[in-house]
This record gives structure tokens, C-alpha cells and sequence, in this order.
């Protein structure tokens, strides 16, 4: 069943023009020019209850604009969006106490105190009783590994902790709701693992339902069964992420080996050159030349080794966060 439901969804931000220079600046005292960002344009989706979702995009595409929007940080410029029995921006106090956001770029703990007492402010924030409290700290600091850490100053934590301490602190009141905006960020990647773990077995005992914005592949991959692609504030892409693939069905990639090394320029005949050292090489290739041009690579190139691939799930999406068509709502793949 649905939890979430997001229809036509649109953010305009509205700024003005700076001029640099002392000229400029005098002359933006009398004339100012007007802009009009639309970060979101009409946006569509569901979600259902359990899921988690990978919400993808460049920089700019308008994915923190929209998880921003659907906390209730920020009202939209038109269109709609519930969460169970909530609008969000309504900021209804039983709304506010089923979600949770976090983002990897920003800190909610007390820099100087231990992340304990930041936790404990949280406690009386959600007023969750001292029993469940309890319950719940020792579970997280459990399932992450952080009971040794949480009288540490959070100042003195490492990253990795730290963004461990984030999530218990935006975990306590068992949201039903997570939006995660880049919670790896920055951490290496074994933390970057066990977050992951985390999130699932998480994900698995409470049925939370996630939005999972990040940057990094093993993220989604390992996480979300669905992604949801947005550029230029367009959804470009809704489907299963196994579909991907699908949607650029017309192209493989051949890995070469090569006992000599063979000129770039020769090898741009295939198709698209994707890594190149003159030894190794790997060709993006349209699959109705794949015959011709495998036996002819044969034929012609000092080969010792031959593989020929799907592209890679990454590069699908790093293409379909090109692909100008914008789904219609609630069809799968493009
Ligand atoms: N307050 C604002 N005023 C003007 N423009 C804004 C404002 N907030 C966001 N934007 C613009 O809206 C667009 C979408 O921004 P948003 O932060 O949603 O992108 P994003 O997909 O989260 O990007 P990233 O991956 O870089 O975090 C960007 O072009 C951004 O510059």
C-alpha cells in the first residue's frame, strides 16, 4: 500500500541577480534583476510502505529540494504530497514524531557535549519514556557497534562515529519514515558498509520506509530494489533498478586484453572507447554491430582475452540522468 503519494509536485525559488564589483553593487541598489529557479517541476510518485528508494541525480537536480519538501521544511510552489494521513508542511506534531531526515552534510548533536546527551535532549524532544529509551539506545549502540563511544564529545568522535551517532539520534523515536540525504558521504569504505548493513537489518526489523539520496553506487545498489531519477527537476526514470539496463538494452561493452599495444584511433571504429591504456581496453558497442564487430576485433587485434558485458548498472544511470524524456506517472522504465 502506498505511504507515500506525490502528485505534481513543483519549487520555484525566486532570487535576485548580484552584480560583483562596486559598480555592480551600487547599480543593484536601484536595478535588480529577478530569477526564477524551478528546482522541482511536477514531480510524480508513490512509495510504498517498507520500500526503500534510490532518489538519484546530478548536483542540482533537485533532490534535497524535494526531500525537503516532503519533511516539511519547505513549502511547494503547486501540487501535492501525502505521507500515511499527513501533508507535510502542515507539521502536524504526530507527523513530525513518524520521520525522521537525515543529512550527511549537516550535524544535529551538541559539537562540545557526548552524543548521549544529545541523545537524551531527542528523548525528551519525542517524550519517549525511560524505558524505551533504554531499550532502544542499547539496541542501536548494539546493531553499530557504538556502546564504548557514547560519553565520547562528539567533537572528539570520527566521522564515521559520528554519522553513526547522527542515525541513533534520528532513529530513537522508531520513525516510520527515513529520508537519508548522502549518509555516507565522506566516510570510507568499510563505514560506509557497515552503515549500509545497518540500514538494512533496520530497515528489515521495523519496515521503516526509506528515501536514500547518495552519490555513491554501492549505496543504492546494496539498498534499493527501485530508483527514482530526477534532473533538471524532471523524473527521468521510476522502475526497478534492475531495469536500468533495459532501458540502454542497445548497447554492450567488449573488454579487451591485448598482447600488443593497439592505437586508440584504431579502435574507435567499434564504438564509444571507455578505458583506454593501449593493453586493456573496454568499448561501449551497439548491439546490432556486436557480430561484425566482435569477429572483425578477432579477426584484426593481437586478442589474448575477450569479454563481452552489459554495461555497468553506474554508467546506466549516469546516462539516464541525461535522458531528457520524462516518465509518464507511474510507468515503469522509460
Ligand atoms: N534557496 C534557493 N534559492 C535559489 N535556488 C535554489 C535554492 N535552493 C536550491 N536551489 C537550486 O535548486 C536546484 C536544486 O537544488 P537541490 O539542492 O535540490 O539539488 P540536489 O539534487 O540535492 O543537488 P546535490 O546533489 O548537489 O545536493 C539547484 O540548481 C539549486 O541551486
Amino acid at each position: 500500500m502506498a505511504l507515500i503519494k506525490v502528485d505534481n509536485l513543483s519549487r520555484s525559488f525566486s532570487y535576485y541577480k548580484k552584480e560583483t564589483g562596486l559598480k555592480g553593487s551600487i547599480r543593484n541598489m536601484f536595478k535588480r534583476e529577478r530569477l526564477v529557479k524551478e528546482a522541482v517541476k511536477n514531480i510524480s510518485f508513490q512509495i510504498d510502505e517498507g520500500e526503500i528508494v534510490g532518489f538519484l541525480g546530478p548536483n542540482g537536480a533537485g533532490k534535497t529540494t524535494t526531500l525537503k519538501m516532503l519533511s516539511g521544511i519547505l513549502y511547494p510552489t503547486s501540487g501535492s504530497a501525502t505521507i500515511g494521513a499527513y501533508i507535510p508542511w502542515e507539521r502536524k506534531k504526530a507527523f513530525k514524531k513518524n520521520f525522521s531526515i537525515i543529512m550527511g552534510q549537516k550535524n544535529q548533536l551538541w559539537w562540545d557535549l557526548p552524543a548521549n546527551e544529545s541523545l537524551y535532549l531527542n528523548k525528551c524532544i519525542y517524550e519517549i519514556n525511560d524505558k524505551d529509551y533504554k531499550e532502544i539506545i542499547n539496541e542501536l549502540a548494539d546493531l553499530m557497534d557504538v556502546q564504548d563511544k557514547l560519553k565520547v564529545q562528539v567533537r572528539r568522535l570520527s566521522l564515521g562515529e559520528r554519522m553513526k551517532m547522527e542515525i541513533m539520534a534520528a532513529l530513537i523515536h522508531k520513525p516510520k519514515i527515513l529520508f537519508l540525504d548522502e549518509p555516507t558521504i565522506g566516510l570510507d569504505i568499510i563505514s560506509q558498509k557497515k552503515i549500509r548493513e545497518f540500514l538494512k537489518r533496520y530497515n528489515e526489523a521495523y519496515k521503516t520506509t526509506i528515501i536514500l539520496t547518495s552519490h555513491y553506487m554501492n549505496d543504492i545498489e546494496d539498498l534499493c530494489k527501485r530508483a527514482i531519477i530526477i534532473n533538471q527537476g524532471n523524473i527521468t526514470f521510476d522502475g526497478q533498478l534492475s531495469t536500468v539496463n533495459d532501458v540502454f538494452g542497445s548497447k554492450k561493452m567488449i573488454k579487451l586484453l591485448l598482447s600488443e599495444s593497439v592505437d586508440r584511433a584504431s579502435l574507435e571504429q567499434y564504438g564509444d572507447i571507455k578505458e583506454y591504456d593501449g593493453y586493456k581496453v573496454i568499448i561501449e558497442v551497439d548491439k546490432e554491430h556486436m557480430k561484425a564487430h566482435s569477429k572483425s576485433i578477432l579477426d584484426r587485434l593481437p586478442v589474448i582475452d575477450f569479454n563481452m558485458e552489459d554495461i555497468p548498472i553506474e554508467e546506466g544511470i549516469r546516462l539516464l540522468y541525461h535522458h531528457g524524456d520524462t516518465l509518464e506517472k507511474g510507468k515503469e522504465g522509460v
